[in-house]
C-alpha cells in the first residue's frame, strides 16, 4: 500500500541566536486513498513541513519514508527520480513557463514524463477545474485564479501517487474551492491518490479524511475518518 511517513522530523533554520525550530519531532502519515489537510496559523511551518514531505528539502533529524524506503537514504539522482514519477507539486508561486500557452504546459509534461494521465480522465479534470476554454491562452492572459487551476491541472497530469499542495484554494472563491476539493476527493477515493493540503481554508475541513494541525512546529492529528 502506498504511504508517506514522517518519523520524528525536526526541521531547525539558522544557528546561534537566530536559531529556528520550524518542526519540532514531527510525526505523520498519509496513505493513497486519502486526503489530508495540514492546517494552522501563519509561520507555524506547514510549508516547511510539505517541502521536506516532497523531498524539496531535507530534515534536520528524523526521517521521510515513501512507501517504506528511506527518502534521505537516497542519493539526488534517486530523489529526482522519485519525485518526477511519484509526487505532483501545486505550490504558491503555480510555476507556469510565461512563453508557454496552457495547452503547451502539458506537453512540457510529456517531454520530461512518461505514463501520464489518459487523455479521457485528463478531459474530466479540464472540465471539473473549468479550464478547458483556455488551452491556448498565455499565463499572462489569466487571473490567479485560473493560473492556480491550471497549476493544479498540470500536478495531476502526470498522474503523481502522491499529489503535494500549498495553498491551492487561495485564489478561488468558495464555490471553486469547494470543487476543487471535491476534485482532490476523487482523485484520492476513485484513483487511489494520497493528496496532501496545506491550507488556511478551514472550509475544507469537513471535505477531508484527515486533518494535521501545526502550531508553533507541533503537529497533531485534529480528525481522522479513515479507521
Ligand atoms: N529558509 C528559511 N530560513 C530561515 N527561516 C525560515 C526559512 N523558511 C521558513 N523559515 C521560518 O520557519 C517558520 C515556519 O515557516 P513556514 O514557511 O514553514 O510556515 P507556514 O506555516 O507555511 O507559513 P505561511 O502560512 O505564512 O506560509 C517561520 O518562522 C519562518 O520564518
Amino acid at each position: 500500500m502506498a504511504n508517506l511517513e514522517l518519523k520524528n522530523v525536526s526541521k531547525v533554520y539558522g544557528a546561534g541566536v537566530s536559531q529556528l525550530t520550524a518542526l519540532n519531532k514531527v510525526n505523520f502519515s498519509a496513505h493513497e486513498g486519502e486526503t489530508v489537510l495540514i492546517v494552522g496559523p501563519s509561520g507555524s511551518g506547514k510549508t516547511t513541513f510539505l517541502t521536506i514531505a516532497g523531498g524539496l528539502q531535507t530534515p534536520s533529524t528524523g526521517e521521510v519514508l515513501i512507501n517504506g524506503s528511506g527518502y534521505s537514504s537516497t542519493n539526488k539522482n534517486e530523489q529526482s527520480a522519485l519525485r518526477l514519477n511519484k509526487i505532483g507539486f501545486v505550490l504558491q508561486a503555480y510555476n507556469l513557463v510565461p512563453f508557454l500557452t496552457v495547452a503547451e504546459q502539458f506537453e512540457l509534461v510529456d517531454k520530461v514524463k512518461q505514463n501520464n494521465m489518459s487523455t479521457e480522465r485528463f478531459e474530466d479534470v479540464l472540465d471539473t477545474l473549468g479550464i478547458k476554454d483556455l488551452l491556448a491562452k498565455y499565463p499572462k492572459e489569466l487571473s490567479g485564479g485560473q493560473r492556480q487551476r491550471v497549476a493544479i491541472a498540470r500536478a495531476l497530469y502526470a498522474d503523481p501517487e502522491y499529489i503535494l499542495a500549498d495553498e491551492p484554494t487561495a485564489a478561488l472563491d468558495t464555490n471553486r474551492s469547494l470543487e476543487v476539493m471535491s476534485l482532490f476527493n476523487q482523485l484520492a477515493h476513485k484513483y487511489q491518490k494520497a493528496v496532501i493540503v496545506v491550507t488556511h481554508d478551514q472550509r475544507l475541513e469537513e471535505k477531508a479524511d484527515k486533518v494535521y494541525q501545526i502550531i508553533d512546529g507541533e503537529m497533531s492529528l485534529l480528525k481522522d475518518q479513515t479507521e
